[in-house]
């Protein structure tokens, strides 16, 4: 088998067919040359089309095309002699780079963090799609042959996506009954192992669960070259997918299309809502809650596509997980920052992401930059749906020696600033009858943070939840909401400082949690309070502190 070309998807046989009709029409003679030349014109559209989609995939990883490399060189007849393998495998058996990276983008587009493969050979697919994982992400392969095991191993090792992988081998049904005892659930699957058996592996998968809810089923070879259509057919294999499409097909549990890939992909989604036939024959609640709110799920309406925020102090820490929170979550973002340069490299950030921004220097404690920066957000996207003023600064000296000038500077940025923000935001926003502002308090306007000394910055930020309060009771009833997110002691540079370095171990012995906030601790918060699950939700201070204002 070692070097020979066996035809194994429609496309191929088309070829093969397209050739041998050549060959006979080139030894004979009164062949009209239109039927030549049409001949001619079917084996170039034919023969191309392989071609051209392996030179228009984006190119594999050097790992993947080793592995590759390594099985089609493989000799399997002799594997199978020695009594290494069970059963004697083609090497056509790959899934092969083209699949392979249409696979590790359905991985990404489908944001999958689970796969279950069901027939891994030596695990091209499978480190295809691990590929697509992110780095928690989790595939566990299900493989008869512990040979292939053996072999697959090795090159997941190489691999830093390797980690990933769990192979289980032994008969695939034995493994999904084991994961289904576990409970364990996927939000891909992809069905490339024995033929017959198809048709169990998917009624099992979708009747215990192992698929969550919109997830998808690929499934390998289902035009199985082309005998699926074809009249005159012996082939059990074939016999048992053509029977298999149907079923998908004919089954309302899910939505199907086929692409004609290869030797055919089947994309299977499992469909979220219940028919309206199965809804009337259920005693199922029909609801908001059943059917999810203007039909998004809790997750879909924690999007903010199409919403235009900005961040005060994005340029660094708090506020620049503040701005990467947003953006990801869909929504357009200004950077506000009193620093130029750190307002722009945060908007390159989030360019290289896809996100759309705009930097915007400005000092929130200057009313004529509060103005400008809203005139700019306004004049660039139209309006303001979310206003996160999240500047302040932070200085230390003992009470009695807090000098008028220190109490000034942080009231003007913190508290003063604030309100600014809040006031010009928020007229947009009541003018429009919509609105999320979501200020920056700190854990500090609950408990006294020591040993530092920090009075005029404790007392400011305890103003900044009695603005929030207040604004967010006034304003709710015109469709804005006011709420504020009061951090622990959050790890960013300025905690790094030689002044304060010291402090860091005795504050993390106040920190039930054992360890300080990070940045990104914060982001699903303000994500939830900029959206509308949280429209019913105002005036309110959201503590992330690793529960230290508890203790
Ligand atoms: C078409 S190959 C899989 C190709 C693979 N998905 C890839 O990416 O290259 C089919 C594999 O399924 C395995 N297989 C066949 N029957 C099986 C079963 N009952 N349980 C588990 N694996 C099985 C075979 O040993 C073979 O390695």
């Amino acid at each position: 088998m070692k070097g020979v070309q066996v035809s194994d998807t429609p496309m191929e046989f088309l070829v093969e067919y397209l050739t041998r009709a050549q060959e006979i029409c080139d030894g004979m003679a009164h062949i009209p040359a239109e039927l030549k030349d049409n001949l001619g014109k079917a084996l170039e559209l034919a023969s191309g089309l392989d071609h051209y989609l392996e030179g228009m995939t984006s190119k594999e990883s050097e790992q993947l095309a080793e592995l590759n490399a390594e099985t089609v060189s493989h000799d399997w007849d002799q594997a199978y002699k020695d009594g290494k393998t069970m059963f004697c495998l083609p090497k056509e058996c790959i899934t092969g780079h083209v699949e392979g990276q249409t696979l590790k983008m359905l991985v990404r587009m489908s944001k999958a963090r689970r796969v279950l493969e069901v027939g891994m050979f030596t695990g091209y697919g499978a480190l295809s799609m691990a590929e697509g994982l992110p780095q928690d992400g989790r595939l566990v392969a299900c493989e008869l042959e512990p040979y292939l095991k053996e072999f697959s191993q090795p090159f997941f090792d190489k691999s830093p996506h390797g980690k990933k992988i769990t192979v289980k081998t032994g008969p695939a049904m034995d493994t999904l009954k084991d994961l289904a005892d576990a409970g364990e659930q996927f939000d891909m699957v992809f069905i490339d192992a024995d033929k017959n058996n198809y048709i169990n592996y998917y009624n099992f998968i979708l009747d215990n669960a192992l698929l969550r809810l919109d997830g998808v089923i690929c499934v390998d070879n289902s035009l199985f070259k082309g005998r699926v259509y074809l009249r005159e057919v012996e082939d059990e294999n074939a016999k048992a997918l053509r029977r298999f499409n149907q079923f998908v097909c004919d089954d309302p549990r899910v939505e199907q299309v086929i692409v004609p890939l290869r030797d055919g992909l089947s994309i299977i989604r499992l469909v979220p809502m219940a028919t309206a036939s199965t809804l009337q024959q259920s005693p199922i609640t029909d609801d908001v809650v059943f059917r999810g709110v203007g039909g998004a799920s809790v997750l879909g309406r924690m999007r903010l596509d199409g919403k235009v925020a900005y961040v005060t102090g994005a340029g660094q820490g708090i506020g620049r997980g503040f701005a990467h929170a947003l953006g990801e979550a869909g929504a357009k973002v200004a950077v506000v920052d009193i620093d130029e340069a750190k307002a722009k490299s945060v908007v390159e950030e989030l360019t290289l992401k896809g996100i759309r921004s705009i930097p915007i220097v400005a000092d929130i404690s200057e009313s004529e930059d509060v103005q400008r920066m809203v005139d700019t957000v306004v004049s660039t996207w139209g309006t303001i749906h979310i206003a996160c003023n999240n500047a302040g600064i932070n200085m230390n000296s003992a009470s009695e020696d807090t000098t008028l000038s220190e109490w000034d500077k942080t009231f003007n940025v913190n508290l003063r600033g604030t309100f600014m923000c809040c006031q010009a935001a928020g007229r947009v926003m009541l003018k429009q009858g919509y609105g999320k502002i979501i200020n920056t308090a700190s854990m500090a306007s609950l408990i006294v943070p020591h040993p530092q000394k920090q009075l005029s910055y404790n007392a400011s930020k305890a103003g900044v939840v009695k603005l929030t309060q207040t604004l967010g009771t006034e304003w709710i009833d015109r469709g804005v909401n006011v709420n504020c997110i009061s951090p622990g002691i959050v790890d960013t540079p300025l905690i790094h400082s030689e002044s304060l370095r010291p402090l860091v171990q005795r504050w993390l012995s106040d920190v039930p949690a054992g360890r300080l906030a990070q940045v990104t601790d914060l982001q699903a918060a303000l994500v939830y309070l900029a959206c509308d699950a949280s429209n019913y939700m105002t005036g309110h201070n959201l503590v992330i502190e690793g529960g230290q204002s508890l203790w």
